[in-house]
């Protein structure tokens, strides 16, 4: 299981402080959505530039104009970008062919998609599913389990209020990568938060999920 710091709602200097400081406990690091919004591939460009040897997971979430917004992302230095499993079968295929011809991968966001749309984006075999539950559904409506696993992919990612309390359950479902952000970002001790989850994740603290 590789665990991926998001980095969210931070300046582009707190977001380069924070993944150093857990730099030794993570393996991915996802620029996400809000860093993209408000600092554009900049943002993606320097947290590449600063570590170079980590794979730099671009949140650009893309909908549409998928080869034009996936060219710019791996152009900044992604290794991985996200497209929405909601987006056009067009779509999804235009970023799985962009991110063949550079040699980087495609994680498909399963935020709000429905049975139909998940069997649909499972044809991706290259892709990493991602099954999400959204800020604004955690914060606005309490929700905390997730709707939909996609049992079928051999790459699964799961996102969305992971918490060191929540993360046995998740280990249940062994996910190729589990992604969190506010847990870490958000911790008194940032380090720590990250220490924790990677020794969990790493079966270091398999006791700890009995
Ligand atoms: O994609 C995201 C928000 O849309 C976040 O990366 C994801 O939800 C992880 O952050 P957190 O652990 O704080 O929920």
């Amino acid at each position: 299981m590789n665990i991926q710091l998001a980095l969210d709602r931070l300046s582009i200097e707190e977001a380069l402080s924070i993944a150093d400081r857990v730099e030794p406990y993570i393996d991915w690091i996802e620029v996400g959505t809000s860093l993209i919004k408000e600092f554009g591939m900049e943002s993606v460009r320097l947290l590449k530039e600063a570590f170079p040897h980590i794979m730099i997971v671009a949140d650009c979430k893309t909908f549409d104009n998928a080869v034009y917004e996936f060219e710019l992302c791996f152009s900044a230095g992604a290794d991985v970008a996200t497209v929405l499993g909601t987006a056009p079968a067009v779509s999804i295929e235009a970023c799985m062919e962009t991110a063949k011809k550079h040699g980087k991968q495609v994680m498909v966001d399963l935020l709000n998609a429905s049975e139909e749309q998940i069997q649909m984006c499972s044809q991706f075999e290259e892709a990493i599913l991602c099954s999400h539950v959204s800020k604004d559904e955690q914060e606005m409506r309490g929700q905390k389990g997730r709707l939909h696993i996609p049992s079928f992919s051999n790459r699964l990612a799961m996102a969305g209020g992971i918490s060191i309390d929540s993360f046995c359950e998740i280990k249940k479902h062994s996910p190729y990568v589990a992604i969190i952000g506010s847990s870490i970002t958000k911790a008194d001790d940032p380090a720590l938060a990250a220490k924790t989850f990677y020794e969990m994740a790493k079966q270091q603290k398999e006791k700890a999920c009995e």
